[in-house]
């Protein structure tokens, strides 16, 4: 394995990733459940003591063997990248929606996201850094151009132009302009009435990566 600048060479076939994410991939989304239902659930104190029981043996069946650190962002010579712990559209990530960014072309990409009580803030509505979060994700991938370079977040700009209600939500980045390392994107969330929350960023492509 080798390092650059945080990014991981690990060479690790495509279709052993394929089964690695066809077990890890439904144990995530198992685990989402797990957070809804552990919010939303009514049965009697007792009824959660059993429940903790549970989930504690699984934490000690999958604690018998991890890695170190985080996942990190991890690429083979085959031309594939997996970033399976990412906050937003990591596979085995339960915190993550997770996010499935289409990527019409280099610069404009689009998201459909369905948020359910572990993303609450204000009573029914989204909780405004939740979606500043999936909006700084879905935009730092479109400055990224299709994933031909590397772009961090500088500065992020959100208008919170009602609230976000819970339920069904759709993204859009694009793209506004560039200069030098410093990449405008523009980009909004909202339900079928149109935007709730208007974005701006600057994202820099870092010296180091130049
Ligand atoms: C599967 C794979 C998935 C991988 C894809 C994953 C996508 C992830 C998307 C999520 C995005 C994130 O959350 S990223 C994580 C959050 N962001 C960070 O942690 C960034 C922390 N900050 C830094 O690392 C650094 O400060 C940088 C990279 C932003 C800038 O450092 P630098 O490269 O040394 O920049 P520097 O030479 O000083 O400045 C270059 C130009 O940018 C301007 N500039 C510098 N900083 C800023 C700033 N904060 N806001 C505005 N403008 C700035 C300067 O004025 C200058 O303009 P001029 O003089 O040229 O006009």
């Amino acid at each position: 394995m080798s390092e650059f600048g945080g990014f991981i060479q690990d060479e690790v076939a495509n279709d052993e990733l394929d089964r690695i994410e066809a077990a890890y991939g439904p144990l995530a989304a198992a685990v989402r459940e797990l957070v809804d239902a552990t919010i939303r659930s009514t049965v009697p104190p007792e009824e959660a003591a059993l429940a903790l029981a549970e989930v504690e043996a699984v934490v000690k069946r999958l604690r018998a063997q991890q890695m170190p650190g985080p996942a990190g962002v991890r690429f083979n010579s085959e031309g594939r990248a997996w970033n399976w712990g990412n906050a937003v559209v990591g596979l085995r990530n339960a915190i993550a929606p997770p996010l499935e960014i289409v990527h019409v072309r280099s610069g404009l990409a689009h998201a459909n996201v369905d948020l359910g009580a572990a993303y609450e803030g204000p009573p029914g509505l989204v909780h405004g850094g939740a979606t500043a979060l999936l909006l700084d994700h879905i935009m730092g991938e479109t400055a990224a151009a299709a994933f031909t370079r590397v772009t961090f977040t500088g500065t992020l700009t959100m208008v919170y132009r009602r609230g976000t209600p819970l339920g069904p939500l759709r993204l859009d980045a694009r793209i506004d302009r560039e200069e030098g390392r410093k990449v405008w994107v523009v980009a909004s969330i909202g339900d079928e009435e149109g935007p709730t929350v208007e974005a701006e960023g600057i994202f820099i492509i870092p010296r180091w990566a130049t």
